[in-house]
């Protein structure tokens, strides 16, 4: 830090002073001199092994957090000091707040740099409060004390992001008749219109077309043997995304010559990949095209069956389009025998932002290899052969090879490129109906990882919210529901626990059907559970997060939050399972007293329209409160029962 002491010729009333202000001044310099040298000692340890220096970085983090209580207490209430306007003040320690909060390495860089801002003034070398505040006459002491506000820095998107080709999100508007889109097999818009769909909704008139071009010479090579761009879609929940690549997958494989794994989809959860399988099977009907789904449901043995074929001379492949979760299709990778990605044209990554979160599994780099295998005999057929693409040459150009195309799909994709980046895109294009990215005023709000900007969701959504007390919770969902008389309403909470315990309390309460979908049941039971909630025999399923994202359930009217959650994006896809397809419907989200506030300014940043409040007054919920009463009792003997059978 720099220091200048700077003596002013005051005239000769004041000389009188002037030595002993001046002797003030020169202590107090060579008091915050020293405390300077100490911290800049402690700061930087001698010889820090890199790793040692990246390990004491989130400890020094910690350390910051101290001060700035400190700097609190001190600040603007210490009698004589001098306090920056309140309002001011308050709005530098959220800043303090939202820099802790920021993921990724940049944080400590960042947050050292605010501490040295806007510490405590001790901690910045400066003189304690009471000296801070009399008056210095005489000496001018420059530099470092102001509470300088660090500059936001601002993100720098790459073009294709920053830039993305616009689609609608209101899926009633802007329909596309599906002979609008003649590149579209004949056979498949003959299967779109059996299945009743007449029109293209927003994203897949977008998707599908930019999808057919990369196919139009074929699978094997893009047009004039370039390798066709990775697309990234973002659109809201029940926009009609899975169609989107279904349809020009299932026609760029139509007229395949032997069968072979060349399109996979990824996701991160068994429902889901079976319900994306289903699609695949109803547009691959009457074809030669071959959906095989790996999930772990059935055995390892069972699904290597669907998969290869032993035969005279070596292996046969059984399926063109693999639908899997991450860790089945390892273990696939890994164990059968015969089993290839060598082939592989469309690797399609649903819930593209999931995906990245479960990156650690390394099942990208597994796939990434076996699509690209380094070693073995070499396919005499150069137009089959792959290796890992590079730089882009004359060289390179000269021999086409079969590319492999990414694309990504979600509606809360992340548009944080460093996140991004993990995946290797090739010139990546990005639908999106969003707006361009907006930094959060408050990036500490969206702490899971991804503080991107806002999303967008079904037009049909209403967003309500009902303040509550905790003992009253259960019964204010009662109430909704009894009061609403809706036929299909999912309610999630935030653990296994709360699901099972909602469920044994609406149970005993009696008047409603409901069941309970979690990680306690297997995935037998949890089929079949999804398919009673669909088929309309269970009125109320309250569920964990496990059925949050991408569970397509016709005709879900109401989606109660019973635990807020705790992060936008988990909002995002819970109350998206109601009001698909250009339906409506409506969410509420219970919530505490202590929960309001944050939970209201989440929404607000991730760009929810007009959330309502939705309130229960007490005469309401009177009349239920005896049921209500025998339920909680029933529910407490239910509990003590089901712990003495864990015991036993
Ligand atoms: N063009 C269309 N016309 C009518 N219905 C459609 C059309 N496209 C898709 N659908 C229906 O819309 C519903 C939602 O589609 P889909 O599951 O693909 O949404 P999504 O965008 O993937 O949603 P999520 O993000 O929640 O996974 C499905 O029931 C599907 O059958």
């Amino acid at each position: 830090m720099a220091l200048f002491h700077v003596a002013r010729y005051s005239g000769p009333e004041a000389a009188g002073a002037e030595a002993e202000v001046d002797g003030r001044a020169r202590a107090l310099l060579e008091r915050l001199q020293c405390r300077a040298r100490e911290r800049q000692l402690q700061k930087q340890p001698p010889q820090q092994a890199p790793e040692e220096a990246a390990q004491s970085a989130p400890a020094a983090g910690k350390r910051r957090r101290r001060p700035r209580r400190n700097r609190r207490r001190e600040g603007g209430r210490e009698p004589g000091s001098t306090p920056a306007p309140p309002n001011k003040r308050q709005k530098t320690d959220d800043e303090d707040e939202d820099e802790g909060a920021e993921s990724g390495e940049e944080k400590p860089a960042e947050s050292s740099v605010g501490a040295e801002a806007a510490g405590s003034p001790e901690g910045r070398g400066g003189p304690p409060p009471e000296e801070a505040s009399r008056p210095l006459t005489h000496s001018l002491v420059l530099g470092g004390f102001g509470r300088s506000k660090v500059p936001k820095v601002q993100p720098f998107l790459p073009v294709w992001l920053a830039q993305p080709s616009c689609v609608g999100k209101n899926v009633t508007e802007g329909l596309v008749p599906i002979e609008d889109i003649p590149a579209v097999h004949p056979d498949l818009q003959k299967k779109l219109r059996a299945q009743g769909i007449s029109s293209y909704f927003p994203v897949q008139a977008a998707v599908i077309p930019a999808l057919l071009e990369s196919t139009a010479n074929g699978f094997l090579v893009s047009r004039g043997g370039y390798r066709p761009s990775d697309l990234c879609v973002s659109a809201p929940t029940g926009s009609g995304k899975t169609l989107a690549f279904v349809i020009p997958v299932v026609q760029a494989l139509l007229h395949r010559a032997v069968c072979q794994v060349r399109a996979l989809v990824v996701l991160p959860t068994k429902e889901l990949a079976q319900q994306v399988s289903k699609v695949f099977n109803v547009y691959t009907d009457a074809t030669p095209l071959r959906v095989a789904l790996i999930t772990g449901q059935k055995s390892l043995a069972k699904e290597q069956e669907s998969l290869v074929q032993k035969t005279a001379d070596g292996f046969r492949c059984l399926a063109d389009i693999m639908v899997a979760t991450p860790g089945r299709l390892v273990d696939h990778v890994d164990q059968t025998p015969g089993f290839s990605l060598q082939h592989l044209r469309f690797l399609i990554i649903d819930e593209a932002d999931r995906m990245i979160d479960s990156m650690h599994q390394s099942w990208l780099p597994r796939v990434v290899a076996a699509a690209f295998p380094s070693e073995g005999p070499k396919d005499p057929c150069a137009l089959l052969q792959r290796t890992q693409p590079r730089v882009v040459t004359a060289a390179s150009m000269c021999c086409p090879q079969m590319p492999l195309q990414k694309l990504l799909f979600s509606a809360t994709l992340t548009q944080n490129p460093e996140k991004l980046q993990q995946l290797g895109l090739y010139q990546p294009r990005l639908f999106s109906t969003g707006s361009a990215y907006r930094a959060p005023s408050n990036p500490g709000i969206d702490v899971d990882g991804d503080s991107g900007g806002k999303y967008t969701f079904p037009v049909g959504l209403t967003h309500h919210y009902v303040p509550c007390s905790l003992r009253f919770k259960p019964l204010v969902v009662l109430h909704l529901i009894l009061e609403m008389n809706f036929s299909r309403v999912l309610c999630f909470t935030n653990s296994r626990e709360n699901s099972h315990r909602l469920f044994l309390l609406v149970q005993a309460f009696g008047g409603v059907t409901v069941a309970e979908f979690s990680s306690r049941y297997g995935p037998g039971q949890r089929k079949s559970i999804l398919k009673q909630f669909e088929q309309g025999k269970i009125q109320l399923l309250i569920s964990t997060d496990a059925t949050a994202r991408g569970i397509d359930v016709q005709g879900v009217q109401l989606v109660v939050n019973y635990d807020a959650p705790q992060y936008l994006r988990t909002y995002v896809h819970r109350v998206g399972r109601t009001a698909r397809a250009g339906k409506s419907g409506q969410a509420f989200t219970l919530l505490l007293k202590v929960q309001e506030r944050r939970f209201l300014h989440m929404l607000e940043e991730g760009g929810v329209p007009g959330m309502e409040r939705h309130d229960t007054p007490s005469e309401l919920l009177q009349p239920l409160v005896p049921r209500y009463e025998e339920a909680l009792s029933v529910l407490e003997k239910a509990v003590k029962e089901e712990r003495k059978q864990k015991a036993a």
